[in-house]
């Protein structure tokens, strides 16, 4: 998880070195990153999420792991300076010429890798649910992201820096992620020899399964389509996740327009963001553990993350000033810690162990189709609302950003609901994970 945020960000902080480089123009940046969820919402996730509960978490998490790498190995050579001149690029730059065909096959990598990194990401979630079941299963889930955040924190530190270095160039950051991911590969091969020894002592079979519960079958998956608290999680995961992941990836860029300093300072202000919420993840999913409050976690995060995109709406351009952009940045933080320490320790209360695989993936499923539009819808409002710009002058982020505060206005909203229906439905959602 850790490198595979890593790779999901590196391009983050060099929007305009790849706008300089290669011609990936705003419009451009966006499409290519809302391709990591092309595939996913075309179906893949549900697929994955059917293979998680057939085929049990080892299996499941080396071929996502595989895949991540296949992905970041493609979008290595399509920014690699082979792939420029050679005849592939000039095929792929021969039609819809205003995409680059860098950026086309780099998407395509990122496609596939995409279609890995979400699948990894339910796997774990099923495997730490397995290892933690009523136990610090919401502080396990907690420090799982709080690596991830971190990985973030890394990349926008790193991309930055090794991109920089003589002769400048955005080749260098992909091919130390693509490293990075062939090592994630084989930690995950260790950790399935670690999982295989649980299944031996808890007495289940080669995939995880054969305790207790029944086996997974595809018609269970009517059981999560028709449960409301279901759809409500799922809503708001999405609304909520629109508004921090594609915001995140033009951050580095709305900060060097509002603030007016280089795109290196603009990155070492926003890595900040990932690290407020790596610090704070795990204590939030420990006091879920002990104390619950998760359905009241999850509104107070859509209310933190409504005033901080109104800050940067409003009142970073009118008052350009660093103390506020950190302050706003390091609310998100506690924002971006409240939300997912409540939400994802949430869904195993709510289905049962047998299609939490599936559950899981339905409702990145749902997410990955906003993740997939958001930074396009972004992008375009940003060109749109930037018509008359030229060259080398700052874009105006105001109108743009609030895309941003109406997702969370309605994840607030859909907290409340989920709240309300906790309390006549008793899903124990306020409650704490421990049993003791
Ligand atoms: N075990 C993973 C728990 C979910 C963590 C969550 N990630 C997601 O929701 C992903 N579907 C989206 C990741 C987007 C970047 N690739 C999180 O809070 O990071």
């Amino acid at each position: 998880m850790f490198f595979g945020y890593m790779f999901v960000d590196l391009m983050s902080p060099l929007q305009s070195m790849i706008e300089a480089q290669r011609g990936w123009t705003p419009d451009v940046f966006g499409m290519y990153g809302s391709s990591e969820f092309i595939l996913n919402v075309f179906g893949f996730l549900i697929l994955a999420g059917i293979i998680l509960d057939k085929m049990g978490v080892r299996f499941t998490g080396q071929l996502s792991a595989s895949l991540m790498f296949i992905g970041a190995c493609l979008k290595y050579y399509a920014v690699s300076d082979s792939f420029a001149g050679s005849g592939i690029e000039t095929w792929l730059g021969s039609w819809w010429t205003s995409f680059p065909a860098s950026a086309k096959l780099a998407s395509l990598g990122f496609m596939i890798f995409g279609c890995g990194m979400e699948m990894a990401g339910i796997t774990v979630s099923k495997a730490i649910a397995k290892w933690f079941e009523g136990k610090e299963m919401a502080l396990a889930m907690g420090l799982e992201m709080a690596i991830a955040r971190v990985g973030v924190f890394a990349i926008f530190s790193i991309s930055p820096w090794l991109a920089d270095m003589a002769p400048a160039t955005v080749v260098r950051p992909v091919a130390f992620c693509t490293v990075l991911l062939l090592i994630g590969l084989l930690t995950f091969v260790i950790f399935s020899f670690m999982d295989r020894k649980l299944d031996k002592q808890l007495g289940l079979d080669s995939r995880g399964g054969g305790g207790s519960e029944e086996e997974f079958k595809v018609s269970d998956l009517k059981y999560i389509l028709s449960s409301k608290v279901f759809w409500i999680i799922a809503f708001l995961c999405v609304l909520y996740y629109s508004a921090i992941f594609p915001f995140q990836r033009f951050a580095t860029n709305m900060l060097e327009s509002n603030l007016g300093v280089s795109a290196q300072t603009a990155a070492d202000i926003f890595r900040w963001f990932p690290m407020g919420a790596a610090a704070i993840t795990p204590f939030l999913g420990r006091y879920l553990d002990h104390k619950g409050k998760g359905a009241t976690m999850l509104i107070l995060g859509a209310i933190l993350m409504i005033v901080c995109h109104l800050t940067f709406a409003f009142v970073l351009p009118e008052f350009p000033s660093k103390p506020v952009a950190y302050g706003s940045i390091v609310l998100l933080g506690i924002s971006f810690s409240l939300v997912p320490a409540a939400l994802w320790p949430s869904v195993p209360k709510i289905v049962e162990t047998r299609y939490l695989g599936s559950a899981y993936s339905l409702i990145f499923w749902i997410q990955n189709i906003g993740l997939c539009l958001f930074p396009m819808l972004f992008g375009f409002a940003l060109k749109y609302f930037n018509a008359g710009r030229t060259e080398g002058m700052p874009y105006d982020y105001t109108r743009p950003m609030l895309i941003f505060v109406a997702c969370g206005v309605l994840a607030m909203l859909l907290g409340l609901w989920l709240k309300a229906e906790d309390r006549k439905k008793k899903y124990g959602l306020e409650l704490p994970n421990i049993k003791k």
